[in-house]
């Protein structure tokens, strides 16, 4: 289903809140140098440290285990929406049971990733109130970590998104692991476009399954009124190769490349936010209710 709605007033541009001494504009959020551990943000080099050895294993199981007919499966399994009705506020709290074993960057609970990213991008876009829910839902598909969604294996739902049925681009972080995945043994996903077209369109590309290709499907399933730069931003939010590397960009149509400025835009409060200082969830809850009344129906399907 398509759902046909205007597009956002684009105001790409951070909304100055103040302005300081010299009258230069700023932007209210300032994105750290350094994560809460000490280090530069998604840094995937430091063998040394623990966590960083559970990181690369996290992504050797991904890219053995993710190929095309697994994730074909995948998106026939889940796009029947029938493991459980809650509404997106109850999900956000689910998430709070949620850990992500694939970030070198975070280890606060999921609800305050998505508060801390949602309350960032508001300081520097009050009026666009799409953008505050879009961080608040964007990395809900964690749930399928949870029994009740099937338990899905850290590889099946969270780390960065790639394209699969074609050649395997050698920015994806740890790459070398995709030697061991069956479909570097097919022929024909092993060329530059693979199994697409040039230009055909990111929504026409199988994506490794997981939580955005999941969050967008339920989102949109769902009859949300978000417009369709909030639904490329969940569904595409992990595709760093894409959206940092600038890489399998000739996949991309024109509608693609509107919707990733906005991509862009996010990546910043998603990524920067990640801090161990607490969103107080009681005081921001009655803000983000009204805006999931604004966007979403009372209970969805999952
Ligand atoms: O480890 C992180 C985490 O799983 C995020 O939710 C995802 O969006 C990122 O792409 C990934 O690198
Ligand atoms: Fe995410
Ligand atoms: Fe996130």
């Amino acid at each position: 289903m398509t759902i046909l709605i205007d597009q956002p007033q684009l105001q790409l541009d951070c909304i100055p809140l103040e302005e300081n001494k010299l009258g230069q504009s700023q932007c209210a959020f300032e994105a750290p140098d350094m994560n809460a551990f000490g280090q530069n943000f998604r840094d995937y080099t430091n063998a040394e440290s623990e966590r960083q050895k559970g990181v690369e294993e996290f992504y050797r199981l991904q890219h053995i285990n993710q190929t095309y007919d697994y994730v074909k499966r995948m998106r026939e399994k889940f796009s029947k929406l029938d493991k459980m009705e809650m509404s997106i506020w109850e999900c956000c709290e689910l998430l709070n049971e949620v850990v992500d074993e694939s970030d070198p960057d975070l280890d606060e609970p999921q609800i305050q990733h998505l508060l801390q990213s949602a309350e960032a991008i508001r300081k520097d876009y009050p009026d666009q109130d799409w953008l505050h829910l879009t961080a608040l839902i964007h990395d809900l598909g964690k749930v399928l970590l949870l029994p009740k969604f099937g338990g899905l294996p850290q590889w099946a739902v969270v780390g960065d998104t790639f394209p699969l049925g074609c050649a395997f681009d050698a920015s994806n972080i740890h790459h070398k692991y995709f030697h061991e995945n069956p479909d570097s043994k097919n022929s024909t996903y092993l060329t530059k476009n693979g199994v697409y077209e040039e230009g055909c369109g990111l929504e026409n590309v199988v994506m490794s399954w997981g939580h955005d290709d999941y969050m967008y499907l339920v989102a949109k399933e769902n009859g949300t009124t978000l417009p369709s730069a909030a639904l490329f931003i969940v569904r595409y939010h992990s595709f760093y190769p894409l959206h940092k590397a600038g890489a399998y960009t000739h996949l991309m149509n024109d509608e693609d490349r509107e919707n990733l400025k906005w991509l862009h835009v996010f990546n910043k409060y998603d990524l920067y936010s990640k801090s161990k200082v607490h969103v107080d969830v009681e005081e921001v809850k009655p803000y983000y209710i009204s805006l999931i009344n604004k966007y979403f129906p009372e209970k969805l399907r999952w």
